[in-house]
């Protein structure tokens, strides 16, 4: 099995969490999408020894031993300094991305796991790119997808994904809601063999609109939304207090909670389980996991860093390659 890691922003830790990665064996063959020159300055940085093999598709996967980076080249278009962003490498960024993306839909490899990248400077050098999640929707022309974090005994999906707050409450719409629930009760159980999974779903407002006191959201929209999934026998609950429902009373049942934004259910998976979770793109068409960090540049080639969601995103990314392939 052949899994690409994208390397994302290179001044950031994505390289170093390539080095890192390849300082134990995965069952698989990882291929690392980056410039061999940063990789191996980074190597030097970090005071560790790798061994840089070229990339071939055409070559049957195979397991390589400890120390062994697989090095798909891209070659970035100005010399990289750890922790230090250059408007100008974000094209290179985004070829990562489209190489692992178009890759994926190609099968030449079985999932993606994305390195970190900088949506700021990417879009500073006049890219319009909000996150890998809409990236690979686009790149593969499906309409829907859902942003999910997930981290041993806690899954949160999201209904909006990188929305400036101010566009939530009009982006909150029943067609929206109901669409981002199937998809997370199908993948739930096509992916991660959950029978029947129970999803908890956040009303938008504080007390969940407090009885239309305090919006309507959850009324015009999130009700009716829940109402027709439930009468097609989909366990899905709420619309919940978000400060209520999180409570680990609640959750412990739970194979899912929705949140109807970014920062009302990532800040508590994070707090939960930050360094040791994953980000995952349901409904596209191939498996994307991704670490649950960002570039963290402060960090770039000081060794200070975890690699337990970089480890986690990938054995992730591996079981459902696994999954997959008995579906
Ligand atoms: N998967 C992704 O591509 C992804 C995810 C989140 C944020 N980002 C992007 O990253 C950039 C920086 O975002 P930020 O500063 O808010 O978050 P960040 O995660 O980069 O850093 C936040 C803090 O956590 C630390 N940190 C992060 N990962 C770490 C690790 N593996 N080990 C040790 N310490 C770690 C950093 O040093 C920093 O102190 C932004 O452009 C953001 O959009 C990308
Ligand atoms: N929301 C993600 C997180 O907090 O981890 C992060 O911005 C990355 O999103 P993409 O996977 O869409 O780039």
């Amino acid at each position: 099995m052949r899994i690409a890691y994208s390397t994302g922003e290179p001044a950031g830790i994505g390289p170093d969490i390539a080095v890192l990665l390849a300082q134990q064996t995965w069952p698989c063959e990882l291929v690392v999408l980056g410039d061999k020159q940063v990789l191996q300055d980074r190597a030097q940085q970090l005071g560790l020894a790798v061994s840089l093999v070229a990339y071939d598709a055409q070559r049957e996967p195979q397991q390589w031993p400890q120390g062994t980076l697989v090095v798909a080249q891209h070659d970035t278009a100005v010399a990289v300094t750890a922790g230090q962003l250059h408007p100008a490498n974000s094209g290179y960024v985004v070829e990562l991305l489209e190489h692992a993306g178009r890759g994926c839909l190609a099968q030449e490899f079985a999932a993606v796991m994305t390195g970190p990248v900088h949506k700021g400077i990417i879009n500073d050098a006049g890219i319009s790119f909000s996150g890998h999640t809409e990236f690979f929707a686009e790149l593969s022309n499906t309409e829907q997808v859902v942003m999910m974090l997930a981290t041993p005994g806690l899954r949160v999906a999201l209904v909006t994904t990188h929305l400036p707050l101010i566009r939530v409450a009009e982006t909150i719409q029943r067609p929206l809601v109901e669409r981002v629930l199937r998809i997370v009760h199908d993948d739930l159980q096509r992916k991660f063999g959950c029978a029947e999974p129970e999803i908890l779903v956040c009303g938008l407002n504080p007390h969940a609109g407090e009885q239309g006191h305090l919006g309507r959201e959850e009324i015009e929209h999130i009700t009716p939304a829940l109402n027709a999934l439930q009468q097609e026998g989909i366990k899905v609950s709420g619309p919940w207090p978000a400060d209520t429902v999180f409570q680990p009373h609640y959750i412990e049942n739970a194979d899912a909670v929705v949140a109807m934004y970014h920062d009302q259910g990532l800040p508590v998976l994070k707090y939960r389980g930050f360094g040791n979770a994953v980000n995952i793109t349901l409904g596209l068409p191939f498996i994307r996991t991704s670490v649950d960090h960002g570039t963290a540049l402060d960090k770039a080639g000081s060794g200070d860093i975890s690699i337990g969601s970089a480890q986690y995103a990938l054995q992730t990314a591996i079981d459902m390659a696994l999954q997959q392939q008995q579906n």
